[in-house]
């Protein structure tokens, strides 16, 4: 795989990760791993900002199917991600890394709100910045959170640290047969209906010539290998 040369990264870590071997919806130990990964990648010369998900505590989409009203389920699905960026937080703030937590459901008592200057001024002062609540609004995901604030942040790319190691012409885990691309343009993720990210999250990394780095997080060590150009992953780009 060859990577062009990033500088500034928005890495979007899936909740669902960080359940670990998934008796918990929370692992310390896989979160201060993952936190480990993170800080190495700074200490390496890379400008992260993250975005967590929250698939791992509650899922709107998946709750309004078994009844819920689907705009409360989004916001409970936004509270999620609160939790998860704090336990990311506090995983990283133990190993001595600088963060800030900034909500786009603002909660003073627990964090920042989401300041987009701020954000910037917090990442020249070499802090890793924590976008939690998605976008603040339901009927999205925390795919498009994290294409919004790289495009916000000016970032370089956004790295999607998930459960599968790249993008498939069709989903790995239910088709057996399915073949991992190295890279895809978007417009073939989105006209092929790749369910890997949500299409409002392609759409708007595309529009904004954001690249796109899919790979497994779950694996050690994968966060630097891909990196450096090393690892299996798959690009989306144009
Ligand atoms: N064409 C495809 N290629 C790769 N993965 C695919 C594809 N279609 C569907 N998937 C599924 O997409 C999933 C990854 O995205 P998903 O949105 O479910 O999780 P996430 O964003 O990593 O995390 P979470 O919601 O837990 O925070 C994979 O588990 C995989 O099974
Ligand atoms: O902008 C957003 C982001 C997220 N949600 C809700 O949160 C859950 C968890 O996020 P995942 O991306 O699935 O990990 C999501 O299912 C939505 O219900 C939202 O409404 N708006």
């Amino acid at each position: 795989m060859t990577l062009p040369r990033f500088k500034r990264i928005l890495l979007k870590l899936s909740g669902e990760v960080l359940m670990g071997d998934g008796k918990v919806s929370i692992d310390p130990a896989t979160t201060a791993r993952v936190a480990g990964e993170i800080a190495a990648a700074q200490a390496a010369g890379f400008e992260l900002c993250l975005v967590v998900g929250g698939g791992n505590i509650f899922r709107g989409l998946a709750a309004a199917a078994r009844g819920f009203d689907r705009t409360s389920a989004d916001y409970m699905g936004m509270l999620a991600t609160v939790m998860n960026a704090l336990a990311v937080q506090n995983a990283l703030e133990q190993i001595g890394v600088e963060t800030r937590v900034q909500s786009a459901i603002p909660m003073p008592s627990v964090c920042e709100p989401y300041i987009r200057r701020r954000a910037v001024r917090h990442m020249e002062k070499g802090r890793i910045v924590i976008f939690a609540a998605g976008t603040g609004n339901p009927f999205f995901t925390t795919d498009s959170a994290a294409a919004l604030r790289a495009a916000e942040m000016g970032c370089d790319a956004l790295f999607k640290g998930t459960s599968v190691d790249g993008v498939y012409d069709a989903d790995p885990k239910k088709v057996e047969t399915a073949t991992r691309y190295d890279t895809v343009s978007f417009n073939q993720v989105l006209s092929d209906d790749l369910k890997v990210m949500d299409a409002s999250a392609v759409a708007l990394c595309r529009d904004n010539n954001i690249p796109i780095v899919v790979f497994n997080i779950r694996e050690q060590g994968n966060l630097a290998r891909v990196l450096a150009g090393e690892g299996t992953a798959t690009i989306v780009g144009n």
